[in-house]
């Protein structure tokens, strides 16, 4: 890894792979154990392991890139070589400027000394002078927030109090280019909050961010864009919504043992709840299929129900693509069956901010309530969702998708992108409250219309 002050981008990856043999085949963590990998020392021992396949992207300075990918695709090992805790193999990274890494849990840091000699060693390693340390102790110890144990030996830290003071070290050190691994799941939910604040305060300061996670909210929110691996090669780089649709596509199932066993577990849910009746195509206009088609930006799934339409009526039964206040709306989601399904699928609407935040999702689980079994054909089925969407003034994204069984990664169809919904007035303000949820109502209900 080199460091460049001048260049205007702050990360660049030039054609870098990165083989694990033997001797690197467990590594030591910090908290004091060896840590085995998913993939057996043996495996690395026979063959060598390619955990990065000639990977080459570049991250302009101030921009905040997503980084994704399954259990085991290379994200932990792409943070290392970038940070110069791990050589490449092959290829070259370069950096501009101070990086600040937030890697494995508490990394760096001397287990027999306390937190607060631990801060002073690493910005003595940084090069700040004593005077800027002492300035930045206080607020590091502030944000930390772990009382009397900042003087009390790292060894004896619980996890979550490890992963304040790196964070608030690494935060508090003015980097140029931050990069953070997942180290936000481990502390708890209010120090997760003070983070995320955190880290957004630094975005607008124009630092890089370089950001693993598997939540694909955060991602979203922080990040304009993301990038995707997959087993060690980088199969997707664009804007972070696209790329957290291809992820979620990409770990939905399509093979028939999943099918079969998310079917069975649905004939179980069944058993004990009711089902839904739908309406047929008679009793409702048809949506045009083709303008459905046109309208959904990524599909996937096996096919046996596919989605053909999809419209917001309003309190009239009006189609609308913007409306004033979305109460008493409806949403309307039609389908066609391809092959036979048993019964017992669910259906579910996502609605996503135009940030791509998942905000509300409608399922017919939520309702216990299951589809019945359905013949192939070319009727059209009706689902219609009343109900009155709490937001403020925006444009929301709808999704949505068919599955033997709640909890089943198979998909019969899965949509995203079905239509958008512009709200135009808010009609609550609460001072200069700037959230995109304004109330919470207690009378959501699905409707489903008996035939
Ligand atoms: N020190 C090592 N020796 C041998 N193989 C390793 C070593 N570290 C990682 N691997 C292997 O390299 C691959 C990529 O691992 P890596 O930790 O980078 O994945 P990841 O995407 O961060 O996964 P996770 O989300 O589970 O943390 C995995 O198959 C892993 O088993």
């Amino acid at each position: 890894m080199s460091i460049n002050q001048d260049a205007t981008e702050a990360i660049s990856v030039k054609g870098v792979s990165k083989e694990y043999t033997f001797t690197h085949a467990r590594r030591w963590s910090p908290l004091g154990h060896w840590r085995s990998r998913n993939k057996s020392s043996q495996d690395s021992k026979s063959a060598g392991y390619l955990a990065l396949d000639d990977i080459n992207f570049s991250v302009g300075k101030g921009e905040t890139v997503g980084v994704l990918g399954k259990n085991g695709a290379g994200k932990s090992t792409l943070l290392q070589v970038i940070t110069g805790v791990l050589q490449p193999t092959k290829g070259s990274v370069n950096i501009a400027g101070r990086i600040g890494a937030l890697l494995e849990l508490g990394a760096g840091f001397n287990p027999e000394l306390t937190g607060r000699e631990n801060i002073e060693l690493a910005g003595a390693v940084l090069g700040l002078s004593s005077d800027e340390v002492r300035r930045k102790l206080d607020e590091i110890i502030e944000f930390a927030d772990i009382g009397e144990f900042i003087d009390h030996p790292v060894k004896t830290y619980s996890s979550g109090m490890m992963v304040r003071v790196a964070f608030s070290q690494q935060v508090h050190m003015d980097p140029d280019v931050l990069i953070i691994d997942e180290a936000l799941s481990v502390g708890d939910m209010f120090f997760q909050q003070k983070c995320l604040a955190k880290i957004k305060d630094i975005i607008g300061r124009g630092v890089t961010v370089f950001f693993v996670s598997h939540s694909l909210n955060a991602v979203k929110s922080l990040c304009r864009r993301a990038i995707l691996l997959e087993k060690g090669k980088l199969v997707a780089d664009g804007p972070s919504e696209e790329v957290c649709e291809q992820y979620q596509n990409s770990m939905s199932s399509t093979s028939p043992e999943d099918l079969a066993a998310a079917i069975a577990q649905s004939e179980m849910n069944r058993s004990e709840h009711g089902e839904l009746r739908l309406h047929f195509e008679e009793s409702f206009p048809v949506l045009p299929e083709d303008v459905f088609e046109s309208t959904v930006l990524n599909r996937s799934g096996g096919g046996e129900i596919r989605f053909t339409g999809f419209a917001v009526l309003d309190s009239s039964g009006n189609r609308v693509t913007s409306i004033e206040r979305a109460n008493n709306i409806k949403l309307r989601l039609q389908f066609k069956v391809n092959s036979e399904v048993p019964a017992g699928a669910t259906i579910g609407i996502l609605i996503r901010d135009m940030h791509g935040v998942d905000l509300l999702a409608y399922n017919t689980d939520f309702y216990e309530a299951y589809l019945p079994a359905m013949a192939a054909g070319d009727r059209v089925y009706s689902l219609d969702v009343s109900t009155s969407l709490p937001f403020a003034m925006g444009r929301y994204s709808f999704h949505c998708g068919a599955k033997p069984s709640a909890d089943s990664p198979y998909f019969y169809d899965r949509c995203f992108n079905i239509g958008v919904l512009d709200i135009e007035s808010n009609p609550l303000t609460w001072g200069m409250y700037g959230g995109r949820l304004v109330h919470t109502p207690n009378d959501l209900k699905l409707l489903v219309n008996a035939v």
